[in-house]
C-alpha cells in the first residue's frame, strides 16, 4: 500500500514532498526523490515508466534441483550459500503530502521499510542468502547510520522487486551501488513467494547464485550439493581481532527509553561473535562502559578486567561447531553476571549442559511473537537464527523464560543461581520492534544486584 502511494506521488507531476522534520523516533524524512532510472514523461503520466532491465542474466540453483532465472544487481560472479527467508515488514512513518502552490495538506503516506540495511550488515547472516518476503526493496537506499557492523558478511540478497526510485532524507547511495561496492551479489525479479513456500515445506536449502553464463546448470547444482553450512566455525571470520572500547550510545532523538538511563555505570566485556552495533549502542544507552573482545579472548583475561557483567553476542553459523567459545562461556559461569543474545544464548545453553539443534527453516524477521513467561506479556520481536536450544537437554535449575509463540521453541533462558540470562532473539532490533528493549535494563539490574550485594 505504502509503495503504491509513493508511486502515485512520484508519477504525479503536481505532487512534491515537504521537507518535514523527521517524526520523533523516526529515521525517515522525505526531501528528495532520486531515480536510478529516468522516468520518461510519458511513463510518468501513465504510470508505465520504462524499466531499466530487460533480460534474466543470473541464476539461482537450489540443491533440490530447481533453477530460478533472475536479474542481477550488485556484484557479479558465482557464490554459494544457504538460502533463508526474512519476513521483516515493520516500521513505518507518516509523511504529509503537500499539493500545489497553496501548500494544502492533502494526505499522508505511510512509508514502509524493512531494515534491509541492518539485515545486510548483520554478521549473523555470513554464509547465507537472505531472501526478503517483502516484495519491494531498495526504496530508502542506504545511509551512513544504519550499519550494524563494519561490512556485509552475507552471501547475497534475493528480492522480488528492486525499487527504481530511492527516496529518503538520509540516503547516501542506492542499494545496487552499495552492494556492488561491497562485492555482494543480489538478484531481483525472482518469485520469492514460490521459493519461500519451498523452504517452508522442505526446510533450508543450499543454493548457488551465478551471473556466469559459462557455468552450466549441472555445475552449479553440483556446487550447491557439495557445500554445507553445518559444522563450520563462521564466528572467527567475523569477530574483531583486537579488543576495543565502545562509547557510542543511541542518538537522543531516536532513543525511546532514555528516561531509564542509569546514573551508575557498569563495566561490561562484550564477546564479539559477530556483534551487531546496536547491541553496543543499547548497552551504552543504559549506562554501560563497554570493551569489545574477540571470540577467542581467554576467560582469565576477561576476569582480570574486573567486569560487572559479560555479554555474549549474536553470531553466524552452527553453535555446536565452536566448542572453544562454549569453553570460554563455561569458564565465566558463576564468576560474573552474563547475558547471551542469539548465538550467545546458544553458547550459554551448551555451557550449562544443553544441546542445540538445527530448525527446519529457522526464524528470520521482525514479527515474531514471544511469550515472556516472567511477566506474562507477549513481545513482538526481531529474530534471526536457524538453530535453537533444546530445553529437554538442560539440567535442573535452568529456567525457560521465553517461548516463541509461532512454534513453541525456547526463546530465552535464565539460571538465577549463576546470574545467567539469555534471549534467542534480538532485543536491540533496529529499526525495531522495541518491545524487548527493557531486557538491557534487566541486565543492568542483575549486575547492580551482584555488585552491591556484598
Ligand atoms: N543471530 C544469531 O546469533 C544466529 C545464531 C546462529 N548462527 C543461528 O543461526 O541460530
Amino acid at each position: 500500500m505504502a509503495t503504491q502511494g509513493l508511486n502515485f506521488a512520484l508519477n504525479n507531476p503536481s505532487t512534491f514532498f515537504a521537507p518535514n522534520k523527521p517524526p520523533r523516533h523516526s529515521k525517515f524524512r522525505i526531501v528528495t526523490v532520486k531515480c536510478s532510472a529516468p522516468l520518461s514523461s510519458e511513463g510518468a503520466a501513465t504510470g508505465l515508466a520504462e524499466r531499466p532491465w530487460n533480460v534474466a542474466n543470473a541464476r539461482l540453483v537450489l540443491e533440490d534441483g530447481s533453477i530460478w532465472r533472475a536479474k542481477s544487481f550488485g556484484a557479479s560472479g558465482t557464490q554459494v550459500g544457504e538460502v533463508v527467508f526474512n519476513t521483516s515488514l515493520t516500521g513505518f512513518s507518516e509523511y504529509e503530502i503537500i499539493l500545489g502552490v497553496r501548500e494544502a495538506v492533502v494526505g499522508r503516506i505511510s512509508y514502509e521499510l524493512t531494515g534491509y540495511q541492518e539485515i545486510l550488515t548483520d554478521p549473523s547472516y555470513a554464509g547465507q542468502f537472505v531472501l526478503m518476503t517483502n516484495p519491494h526493496i531498495g526504496n530508502t537506499g542506504v545511509n551512513f547510520d544504519d550499519e550494524e557492523s563494519r561490512q556485509c558478511f552475507l552471501a547475497g540478497l534475493v528480492i522480488r522487486s528492486l525499487s527504481i526510485g530511492t527516496s529518503n532524507w538520509r540516503c547516501a547511495e542506492t542499494l545496487g551501488n552499495y552492494l556492488a561496492e561491497r562485492n555482494i551479489m543480489g538478484i531481483y525479479d525472482v518469485d520469492t513467494r514460490a521459493i519461500t513456500r519451498r523452504l517452508r515445506q522442505d526446510g533450508s536449502l543450499i543454493g548457488v547464485l551465478s551471473t556466469e553464463e559459462s557455468k552450466s546448470d549441472q555445475e552449479l547444482l553440483e556446487m550447491s550439493r557439495s557445500w554445507d553450512i553445518v559444522g563450520i566455525d563462521l564466528i572467527s571470520d567475523v569477530s574483531c581481532k583486537e579488543p576495543f572500547e565502545w562509547v557510542e550510545s543511541t542518538k537522543p532523538d531516536w532513543d525511546f527509553n532514555n528516561h531509564e538511563r542509569n546514573s551508575k555505570t557498569y563495566r561490561v566485556i562484550a564477546y564479539d561473535f559477530g556483534i551487531k552495533h546496536n547491541i553496543l549502542r543499547r548497552l551504552a544507552s543504559y549506562g554501560c562502559q563497554i570493551i569489545v573482545v574477540p571470540s577467542t579472548w581467554p576467560a582469565s583475561e576477561t576476569l582480570k578486567l574486573k567486569p560487572d557483567g559479560v555479554l555474549f553476542s549474536n553470531g553466524p553459523g552452527d553453535p555446536s561447531a565452536v566448542p572453544y567459545a562454549v569453553a570460554i562461556v563455561k569458564e565465566l559461569l558463576g564468576k560474573v553476571p552474563v547475558f547471551g543474545i542469539c548465538m550467545g544464548h546458544q553458547l550459554l545453553g551448551q555451557a550449562l549442559g544443553g544441546k542445540t539443534f538445527k530448525m527446519k527453516f529457522g526464524h528470520h524477521g521482525g514479527n515474531h511473537p514471544v511469550h515472556n513467561i516472567q511477566n506474562g506479556r507477549v513481545e513482538i520481536s526481531a529474530q534471526n537464527h536457524n538453530y535453537a536450544v533444546d530445553p529437554a537437554t538442560l539440567p535442573k535449575g535452568v529456567e525457560v523464560t521465553h517461548i516463541n509463540l509461532n512454534d513453541g521453541t525456547c526463546a530465552g533462558l535464565a539460571y538465577p543461581a549463576l546470574n545467567v540470562m539469555s534471549l534467542q532473539y534480538h532485543p536491540e532490533a533496529s529499526p525495531g520492534p522495541h518491545d524487548s528493549d527493557c531486557v538491557f535494563r534487566d541486565f543492568v539490574e542483575l549486575m547492580k544486584s551482584v555488585k552491591y550485594r556484598a
